[in-house]
């Protein structure tokens, strides 16, 4: 078999394989990209892009619902078919449109799962691509449940293409996907159940706001089953049951009209035969790099979410491109440095986190200068003129230094203003001088002066 060869081959055409791409044809290289399911990745096709899309018609209708009797008479009538055709406007011309684009670039463009042969060979269909410089770029997707009846469950994917929103839905996993998904259907109208393993959803948010928002979607009626696993899944007419087992192995049987699992994600490595080329991975399967993004072997990279750096966000996969594609491509020596990563949980309202958290400063020496700033300011002016159904926040600051090192926020605008807050903790501005900004009033990020005391 011949084999084509190639300055640059990379495996992933998400938001990260697809800058590296371009970089490197940019710097003059060879370059081939390859791809197993459509161009463009997680992102665009079936992660945030589309999820915000249904966010937005669910803020909408979370605002309305909250305004009824406060000038609003009734809810707007609602389509989920309509809807859906709508997020169809921004997912369907992305593999198109980044096919295209690579090869405006003088890409060469291969739509199949590529496997390892030996370190610098890589299977890619009927052909053999052999590069210099081989960069791994190739996401995560959900987990296999393993439950019986889990040939029934829809996964993240499928919630983002459904035809019909069902009257009810039962929805495995308190994570961000479950929480997210959650909110979005509770919201449209769907009676939704989260099985949650943890005490409270959310549980990688500062737990004494997660445990706010869970009492606020309780109010709205939401369901919960903390502290819970499913276990097993099967067929009822045209429902389904939903076997749940508590922390003390109480059983429990509910009925629905779909079942949704949101139980975590795997990277996906598995078809890219790691082991044929000697490349490390961890017991969960993500690709081991180091702070240049390299994997034990010196001209492959891994990027994203199928390495174990970072965390598995896109805005953390495009910097790391942006590290190996100056490195690479631009002379540059730069090597990742994370902390701290602000992250938002898209939910009713927002939730949204960055710094220091509550387990970090439990573990700080004794004599330490740090003090939390904590409150629920639902009854606040501020939340009452939005008529937020919670608002809090929870800011560690180290008072002899001046500066602030974690915030939490719950509540409208949480997702926005946490950026301002992490600029403030990622440059060491004086909280001081935070104090004393002019913010534009009446609007979230002017809290801030409240908040800090
Ligand atoms: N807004 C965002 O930035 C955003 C949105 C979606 C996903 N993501 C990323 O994707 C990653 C994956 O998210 P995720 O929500 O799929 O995973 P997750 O790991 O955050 O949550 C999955 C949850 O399901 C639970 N679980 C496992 N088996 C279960 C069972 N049988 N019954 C009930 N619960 C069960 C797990 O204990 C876990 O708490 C996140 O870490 C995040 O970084 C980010």
């Amino acid at each position: 078999m011949s084999v084509k060869e190639f300055d640059v081959l990379v495996v992933g055409a998400g938001a990260a394989g697809e800058s590296v791409a371009i970089a490197a044809a940019k710097a003059g290289k060879t370059v081939a990209i390859t791809e197993g399911r459509a161009y463009g990745g997680t992102c665009p096709l079936r992660g945030c892009d589309p999820k915000l899309v249904l966010h937005a018609a669910a803020e909408a209708m979370f605002h309305v619902d909250r305004l009824r009797g406060k000038g609003f008479t009734s809810a707007p009538g609602f389509s989920w078919p309509d809807l859906m055709a709508w997020k169809r406007t921004f997912t369907e011309p992305v593999p198109e449109g980044a096919r295209k684009k690579m090869k405006e670039h003088g890409i060469e463009v291969y739509r199949e799962y590529a496997a390892f042969v030996d370190p610098h060979v890589m299977q890619v269909g009927d052909e053999q691509l052999k590069a210099e410089t081989i960069v791994l770029a190739t996401g995560m997707k959900p987990a296999p449940l393993d439950i019986p009846g889990n040939e029934f469950l829809y996964t993240s994917d499928d919630f983002l293409e459904m035809d019909d929103l069902p009257a009810e839905m039962i929805i495995i996993g308190g994570g961000y996907i479950g929480t997210e998904s959650a909110h979005v259907a509770g919201a449209l109208g769907c009676r939704v159940t989260l099985i949650v393993s943890e005490s409270v959803p959310l549980d990688k948010f500062d737990n004494d706001l997660s445990r706010l928002l869970l009492e606020s979607d309780q109010r709205r009626g939401m369901k919960f089953q903390l502290n819970s696993k499913a276990t097993a899944v099967r067929e009822k007419g045209d429902r389904f049951e939903v076997d749940v087992e508590d922390e003390d192995g109480k059983l429990t049987t509910l009925t629905t009209d779909r079942v949704l699992h949101c139980a975590g994600r795997v990277p996906n490595t598995k078809k890219l035969q790691l082991d044929a080329a000697g490349i490390g991975y961890t017991d969960s399967k993500k690709i081991k790099v180091d702070t240049k993004l390299r994997t034990n072997l010196a001209h492959v990279y891994a990027i994203g979410d199928c390495s174990d750096s970072g965390l598995p966000l896109t805005p953390v996969g495009g910097y790391e491109a942006s590290i190996v594609n100056a490195n690479l491509f631009e002379g540059g020596d730069e090597s990742a440095d994370y902390y701290p990563i602000p992250t938002v949980a898209f939910c009713l309202p927002g939730m949204a986190s960055v710094g220091m958290t509550a387990k970090e400063y439990e573990k700080l020496p004794a004599g330490h200068t740090v003090e939390v700033f904590h409150k629920d300011i639902t009854d606040s002016y501020h939340a009452r003129h939005l008529n937020s159904p919670v608002y809090a926040y929870k800011l560690f600051v180290d008072t002899e230094r001046d500066i602030l090192l974690g915030a939490h926020l719950l509540g409208p605008g949480a997702p926005e203003m946490i950026n301002m807050l992490y600029l403030a903790i990622k440059e060491k501005t004086r909280v001081s001088r935070l104090r004393k900004l002019l913010y534009t009033y009446p609007t979230a990020c002017s809290t801030v002066k409240s908040m800090l005391g």
